[in-house]
């Protein structure tokens, strides 16, 4: 599954009318169902957790993503898939064992990413590329939506391919933070698979239209 692919970040979502606005998504051209999990460790801010997922596997028709933003992700992974998460996502920064947890997520039946802060260089994924399903590149600090967009992400892109066309790696590539109309066929362009675009989306006018002009 490869090309312009949108995954709209539920964390910019109204959480009062959550089923509909996953309902909007499921009828919308978004590919994917970003979940953004944060626990006030890892990054200053807390979002969600088990009882939202649950929502989320109700309603949701489209791949959930998750995107796990916590320390000690091996002890939740399991859990996350049992709650209908398709892929999971951990940070290299906090993982001891990032190897172990990948294939945790792999044995339990979900594709496995690994997700970059901006400060962390692409090099660090020699050794594991071939294992993962996906690269997720963060374009702002994580920990909250509606950051601006971090430029060196593009030079990110181009080396995280070159270090996938050097191991025949399979892994997709998403970028994360700070996506908007402006930005995103740069973005394609540059070689990224899947954009996570949460602002730009819910806080438009028409979201249905703007998931649409995203993959223009
Ligand atoms: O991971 C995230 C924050 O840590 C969000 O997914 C990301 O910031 C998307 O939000 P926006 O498109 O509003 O920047």
């Amino acid at each position: 599954m490869k090309n312009k692919l949108i995954a709209p970040s539920l964390l910019s979502a109204d959480f009062g009318n959550l089923q509909r606005d996953i309902e909007m998504l499921n009828h919308s051209q978004a590919d994917w169902l970003h979940v953004d999990v944060m626990d006030g460790r890892f990054v200053p801010n807390i979002s969600f957790g088990f009882p939202v997922m649950k929502t989320i596997q109700q309603h949701a028709k489209k791949f959930v993503d998750v995107h796990l933003m916590i320390v000690e992700p091996e002890k939740y992974v399991e859990e996350f898939i049992e709650h209908g998460a398709d892929l999971v996502s951990v940070h290299y920064e906090a993982c001891t064992h990032l190897h172990r947890v990948i294939h945790q997520i792999q044995n339990k039946g979900a594709k496995a990413g690994v997700v970059l802060n901006p400060a962390t260089p692409v090099l660090l994924l020699e050794d594991i590329i071939s294992d993962v399903d996906l690269v997720l590149l963060m374009s702002v600090n994580p920990g909250f939506g509606g950051q601006k967009f971090i430029d060196n992400t593009y030079k990110k892109i181009s080396e995280t391919k070159d270090l996938i066309l050097g191991n025949n790696s399979t892994a997709l590539i998403q970028v994360d933070g700070g996506v908007n109309l402006d930005n995103a066929s740069r973005l394609f362009d540059a070689g990224a698979d899947v954009l996570v675009a949460g602002n730009a989306v819910f806080s438009s006018e028409n979201p249905e239209k703007t998931i649409e002009l995203l993959k223009i």
